[in-house]
């Protein structure tokens, strides 16, 4: 059996929002721990290497956008049976250029998220998101 680390290994993943309040989901490839799941974008924080600086990177990596701008929303720890993950959540509004499937991968804007399966550390991450969308629209104005 394989061993998990007790120490976590940080993850920066990035919800992208449009002004509509619709967020970009991308579908894990073939070859990775949990192929055709999906997540939102990002990936392993590199040694010495900043979260959000290793937010931008994935996405250059991934997708080809830049990510201008970006609060941090929320941490998440889990155990997978390949990996113990600290999951760090941006939410960013601000970004240069039109996403593209750089790795292969499917990707999806959406509101409600309605896609399946969904990683199961990230599932939690959609009813939060529906109260900050519904906290938002009470407020009308951003809250990160
Ligand atoms: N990007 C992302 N990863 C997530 C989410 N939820 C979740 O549990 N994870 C987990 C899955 C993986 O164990 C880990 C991300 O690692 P990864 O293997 O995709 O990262 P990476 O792109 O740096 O991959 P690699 O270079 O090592 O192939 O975080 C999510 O919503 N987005």
């Amino acid at each position: 059996m394989q061993e998990i680390p007790a120490r976590p290994i940080d993850v920066a993943v990035g919800i992208l929002m449009r002004p509509n309040g619709d967020v970009l989901l991308g579908q894990r490839p073939a070859g990775k721990p949990y192929a055709g799941y999906w997540e939102f974008p990002g990936g392993k924080v590199e040694a010495g290497e900043d979260i959000f600086a290793a937010l931008q990177r994935e996405f250059v990596e991934e997708l080809g956008i830049e990510v201008v701008g970006g609060a941090p929303w929320c941490c998440v720890e889990h155990v997978y049976e390949h990996a113990h993950v600290r999951l760090h959540f941006y939410i960013s509004r601000h970004w240069r250029g039109e996403p593209q499937s750089l790795e292969g991968q499917a990707f999806a804007w959406q509101g409600t998220v309605g896609l399946t399966p969904l990683l199961p550390a990230t599932v939690p991450l959609l009813a939060w998101l529906d109260q900050l969308r519904h906290a938002e629209q009470e407020s009308s104005q951003p809250i990160c």
